[in-house]
């Protein structure tokens, strides 16, 4: 892929989502469309997008029972995006269903530990062990249910890169050195991700909220 940056268009209004789109597209390789957007805009909203052209990820990050997650993913069928979450907690059976719904062309990929988390956080929710270790019990989880790839931050992709070779990497997370970090904790620049083995980079307000929108994803897609 020639431009590995998917913009994150969180927002629930179609028409700014659309006119971003417009305003970046010469300088990222896709859309990533979230649950903001899809719960104000449905498949419609996502069908409009996918006229711009670009190749849609739709991160609605599933995260159910099997039977539950399948038929969700059946009804999302038509759409045939890119990329799909669902997220790696759901267990083993849940993520071989889930791909075995998904279209034959969409990565099917598992959010293992969101990078707005940090140890203290795994710690409160009761999982042992630091977010490294999470991560990499849960692309090993991936990978032995025949998911495509993971969801990590620029922290562990190296290492679950190297775990797991021929996954596909989706990184968040990422901020241009000396970006506004906000809400996220595990953070890196975007070139420091694609150096760990990023397979894609997934930015969102570093773009979104910049005053030229365009200019942003221009400066970050040449930092690749
Ligand atoms: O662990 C995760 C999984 C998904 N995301 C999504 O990525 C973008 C990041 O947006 P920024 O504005 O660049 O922080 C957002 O849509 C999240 O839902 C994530 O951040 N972390």
């Amino acid at each position: 892929m020639s431009n590995r940056i998917y913009v994150a268009l969180d927002t629930p209004d179609l028409a700014k989502a659309h006119a971003m789109a417009g305003k970046v597209r010469r300088h990222v390789g896709g859309i990533k469309l979230g649950l903001e957007f899809f719960m104000a805009n449905g498949r419609p909203g996502v069908r409009e997008m996918a006229e711009l052209g670009l190749p849609i990820f739709l991160d609605l990050k599933l995260h159910d029972i099997p039977n539950t997650v399948a038929k969700a993913i059946m009804a999302l069928r038509e759409l045939a995006p890119a990329i799909l979450t669902v997220h790696a907690a759901g267990g083993r059976a849940m993520l071989e269903d889930a791909k075995a719904a998904a279209p034959a062309g969409t990565k099917v990929v598992a959010v293992t530990t969101l990078t707005s988390l940090d140890g203290t956080d795994l710690k409160s929710i009761g999982c042992m062990g630091d977010p490294h270790e999470q991560v990499l019990r849960l692309t090993e989880l991936a990978r032995d249910s025949g998911v495509d790839g993971v969801v990590c931050s620029g922290e562990e992709v190296a290492a679950a890169h190297k775990f797991w070779p021929k996954g596909f990497f989706v990184v968040p997370g990422v901020r241009p050195a000396n970006g506004v970090i906000g809400d996220q904790k595990r953070v890196v620049t975007p070139r420091a991700a694609i150096d760990g083995g990023a397979s894609i980079l997934v930015v969102g307000r570093p773009i979104t909220q910049a005053e030229d929108p365009d200019t942003a994803a221009r400066e970050i897609a040449a930092t690749l």
